[in-house]
């Protein structure tokens, strides 16, 4: 049986500059199985931010298939919108208004009944820490407190399938630990987790496969403990300096050569 949620196949991303085409994402392959946690993997540069904003609808593909639940992607965009959430990495809030309006308006986005809307609303705003800010305009927040409202929006709707693009990153530690216990909770109702992180820990402890980039290219993909026999380390982090540095040169500093 096939019990993938998110099947990834051949997906490539070229982006033109004013310096020629940048290979972002060199058609890479893997699938996301329903009710896990997913950790997305790579240095800087990689292709991560591309390849979510490809997957969650943001950014068009220039070849391969995303196929949910069976089903290609663009058979019925609107559909897969609302079986996603997505915390993005960029502040994409609405700073004009207040952090309950913002949910509010994301709420009828999704279809959801009003008075689903306030009790989800309260619930997330309180957990997030944001319930005595929650009347005050989003561009008076700071990094920390817009990054919990993003998160808090993105599940407000209980998607299907919640991706966070280096969600924990601007998080003090008390809030990473909030997020995780809200990932881990939901993740038990039945909610699937896609993420990316630079935290190794976070992978290792909760994420059940792993997949790592490197330039473009689909690296490795396996558990935690396969990914260290086929590397031969003991850690995460060492798995992942021993396929990002193979040639010597990371991910960083062929990025600044580029410059
Ligand atoms: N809008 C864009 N226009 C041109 N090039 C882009 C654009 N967005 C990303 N890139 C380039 O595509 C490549 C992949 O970038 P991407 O943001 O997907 O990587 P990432 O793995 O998410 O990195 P990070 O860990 O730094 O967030 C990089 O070389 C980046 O400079």
């Amino acid at each position: 049986m096939n019990d993938a949620i998110l099947e990834v196949k051949n997906l490539k991303k070229q982006y033109q500059t004013k310096n020629g085409i940048v290979d972002a994402v060199k058609g890479i392959s893997f699938q996301v199985h329903r009710g896990e946690i997913f950790g997305f993997l790579g240095a800087n540069g990689a292709g991560k931010s591309t390849t979510i904003n490809m997957v969650t609808t943001q950014l068009l593909p220039n070849g391969g298939q995303i196929i949910y639940d069976g089903e290609d992607l663009t058979n019925d965009v609107a559909a897969i919108r609302r079986k996603i959430g997505v915390v993005a990495q960029h502040n994409n809030l609405e700073r004009s208004l207040t952090a309950e309006e913002n949910l509010y308006f994301h709420g009828l986005y999704f279809g959801m009944d009003k008075k689903l809307i306030r009790e989800r609303s309260e619930e997330l705003l309180k957990k997030f820490g944001l319930w005595d800010r929650r009347k005050d305009f989003v561009k008076s927040y700071s990094g920390g407190m817009a990054q919990r409202l993003k998160i808090a929006r993105a599940m407000l709707h209980q998607p299907e399938i919640l991706f966070l693009d280096e969600p924990t990153t601007g998080l003090d530690p008390n809030y990473r630990n909030i997020l995780w216990d809200q990932m881990l909770k939901m993740n038990k109702e039945g909610t699937t987790i896609f993420l990316t992180t630079h935290y190794m820990e976070e992978v290792e402890n909760f994420c059940e496969h792993v997949a790592i980039m490197k330039k473009g290219e689909m690296l490795a993909y396996g558990t935690v403990d396969e990914l260290e026999k086929k590397t031969n380390t003991h850690s995460l982090n060492d798995v992942f300096l021993a396929l990002t540095n193979r040639d010597g040169v990371d991910d960083r500093q062929s990025a600044n050569e580029e410059e």
